[in-house]
């Protein structure tokens, strides 16, 4: 593609050194990535500055280089006068603007749908993905599970866990269109908005679920964590807000001037779209749905009353699509989950056992007090802290669950570069009785789930909570492959 770097809308352009025209085939952020015809990012980051490998970029060859150091660029300029340099004054939001003009503004040609919120982000984006897809309209999903378009799971190698940078989103939605896909579903993490991975791209349907403490390893205090999100809302056309959360709600309302569709569990709410007089199933959760009076009968095969909430954030999505309740709940009941929220593993004379990616205080808190509505003679549940997560978390998973489970793993997810010694020590802080004989420790997450299930015999059940990214553990900066369901597979061959 051949690009006039001063043509290229809203990239905060400062000066150019060297030709003000390229032909690029690719954009990169990371040098040792960059190949023939790359446009290179540098980036300042947490441990390293892009500007000092602007050298290995080109040598690798970039023929164009974007960076905010001014004398940096220019004395460079002088060594390698047929690179372009492109000055701005912030490249992360450079980078955002040059991916959607490199790739021919895919996201105006897609519905965007982003999720924000702590707790709740994949589970949405999922119920979106599906309930569209049932409505047929053909949607993609961004996010922890992975890149789907409306049909399959894309073999796409992530650049983050959850929200792709700017230059992968770009190419995944120009994907997503190209298959015939018209709206997109994404999660969007605080941490995206604060590197601006989705600066430039104005949101469909924005969608808040809850706020409350996470993710301090890196925003460091709460006020910057809920800046941040609210930085989504601002660039939305319309939203979808939780009148129950106590968080954010009330700063999301108060920002947000477009059209909103706000909802609530609570009967006696003035939110437009309510949940209430729940009750669980087999299959899944009977509900009152109530949109802004007009009232009738749902089912949704999910469970918990907190992914109630969700399908109801879900739904406010669909409706400012235009779809009816009448539409929407008589394809609610084919609803798909994403894997790891409350899946229930169940084979004939095992326990039950549920996969919950639950890793925060709120989220522990709210599925144990919806697994101890289920019937069960014994429940054992494995807790994890995660190495690569705020320290002070960890003792607050080890208080919640104290007292509420007859017996209790404590485990570790992703050490990164820690001791898992001292990950599970620090989570044991927070236990008063650290003691005590029903709380047992492994210090890998693979040890952990085979003790629960030793601990377990017909009529009970283990709930293995925190989680995989991407169906690893990261251990020194590698992903290990590590599967739950294979060990309770094995587990489940060995004892049968
Ligand atoms: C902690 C964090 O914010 N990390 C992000 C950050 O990396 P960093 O500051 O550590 O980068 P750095 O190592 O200092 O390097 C600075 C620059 O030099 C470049 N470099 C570095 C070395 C080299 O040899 N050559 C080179 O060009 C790097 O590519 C980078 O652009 O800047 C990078 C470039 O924008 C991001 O890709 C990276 O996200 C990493 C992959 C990550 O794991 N981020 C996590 C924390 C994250 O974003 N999580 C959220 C939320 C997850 C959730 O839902 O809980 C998400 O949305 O995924
Ligand atoms: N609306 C909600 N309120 C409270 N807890 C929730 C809610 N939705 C999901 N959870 C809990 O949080 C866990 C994680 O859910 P989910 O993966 O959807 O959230 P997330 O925001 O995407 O988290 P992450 O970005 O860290 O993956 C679930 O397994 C469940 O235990």
């Amino acid at each position: 593609m051949k690009i006039e770097f001063n043509q290229v809308y809203h990239i905060g352009l400062r000066s150019i050194y060297g030709p003000s025209t390229q032909t690029i085939s690719n954009l990169m952020f990371h040098s040792k990535h960059v190949k023939e015809g790359s446009v290179f990012f540098s980036i300042r980051g947490e441990n390293q500055d892009g500007h000092e490998f602007i050298d290995e970029a080109i040598a690798n060859g970039a023929v164009a280089v974007v960076g905010d150091h001014d004398e940096h660029l220019e004395s460079l300029s002088r060594s390698y006068p047929e690179c372009s340099f492109v000055l701005v004054e912030d490249v992360r939001k450079a980078m955002a603007y040059m991916s959607k003009h490199f790739y021919g503004r895919p996201d105006e040609k897609l519905l965007t749908i982003g999720v924000t919120g702590t707790n709740g982000k994949t589970t949405v984006s999922a119920y979106v993905r599906s309930l569209l897809n049932l409505l047929e309209k053909p949607t993609g999903l961004v996010g922890t599970t992975g890149i789907w378009s409306s049909k399959e799971k894309f073999k796409y190698k992530k650049s983050t866990p959850t929200t792709p940078e700017a230059i992968d989103l770009h190419h995944i939605f120009s994907l997503l269109d190209q298959q015939g896909d018209v709206a997109a579903s994404m999660e969007v993490s605080s941490i995206a908005l604060d590197q601006k991975r989705v600066e430039g791209i104005t949101f469909d349907v924005a969608i808040h679920t809850n706020f409350s403490e996470e993710h301090l390893e890196y925003h460091k205090t709460i006020d910057h964590y809920k800046a941040c999100k609210l930085k989504l809302f601002a660039q939305a056309r319309c939203a979808v807000v939780n009148a129950d959360d106590e968080g954010m709600g009330k700063e999301v309302l108060e920002l947000f001037e477009g059209p909103k569709i706000i909802y609530s569990l609570l009967e006696e709410s003035n939110a437009d779209l309510k949940a209430s007089h729940l009750e669980v199933g087999e299959k899944g959760s009977y509900f009152k749905l109530d949109y802004k009076g007009e009232t009738c009968q749902a089912f949704a095969p999910v469970y918990g009353t907190y992914n109630i909430s969700n399908v109801l954030s879900a739904i406010g999505a669909a409706l400012h699509f235009g779809y009816s309740i009448k539409e929407i709940v008589e394809v609610l009941p084919q609803l798909k989950s994403p894997e790891g929220r409350f899946q229930v593993i169940q084979a004939d004379n095992h326990p039950k056992v549920i996969l919950d990616y639950a890793h925060t205080p709120v989220a522990l808190t709210r599925l144990v007090e919806e697994v101890k509505k289920l019937k069960y003679n014994k429940l054992i549940v494995m807790i994890a802290g995660i190495g690569i997560r705020d320290f002070k978390k960890m003792p607050k998973m080890a208080a919640i669950i104290e007292g509420k489970a007859d017996e209790i793993i404590v485990t570790v997810d992703h050490p990164g570069f820690h001791d898992p010694q001292i990950i599970v020590d620090q989570v044991m802080t927070g236990f008063k009785n650290p003691d005590a004989h029903n709380i047992h420790t492994a210090l890998t997450r693979e040890e952990g789930v085979r003790k629960s299930l030793h601990l377990g015999q017909a009529d009970d059940i283990i709930l293995l909570t925190s989680g995989c990214i991407n169906n690893a553990q990261i251990i020194k900066g590698k992903e290990i492959p590590h599967s739950d369901e294979a060990i309770i597979e094995a587990h489940y061959l060995q004892s049968s």
